[in-house]
């Protein structure tokens, strides 16, 4: 394939990340909803260790584990950003 046949497969799997973000920014947001209404904490830091081993064991190996890590906590935080905006 040339580059921009690459490209074209980048942008749809774009697509595809940016749908399931989305998803994934709602459930984060319903979270964070019900953490208002019983007083839970935003930051659950063993949940969050929880997810990154989760992630870790989806990982058929293209990306570096460091990598996969630091992806996941940027999201995390962006997602408790949400949580808190609710
Ligand atoms: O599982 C939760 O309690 C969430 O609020 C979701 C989530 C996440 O994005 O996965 C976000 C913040 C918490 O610190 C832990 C995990």
């Amino acid at each position: 394939m040339e580059i921009a046949d690459w490209r074209a497969k980048i942008d749809g799997l774009d697509e595809q990340i940016v749908k399931l973000l989305c998803e994934r920014a709602a459930a984060a947001a319903a979270i964070g909803e019900l953490k208002a209404k019983t007083g839970g904490n935003i930051y659950e830091p063993d949940r969050e260790q929880n997810v990154l081993a989760h992630v870790q064991s989806c990982n058929t190996g293209e990306l570096p584990p460091a990598q996969l890590t630091v992806i996941y906590e940027r999201i995390m935080d962006v997602m408790r950003g949400l949580q808190r905006r609710a």
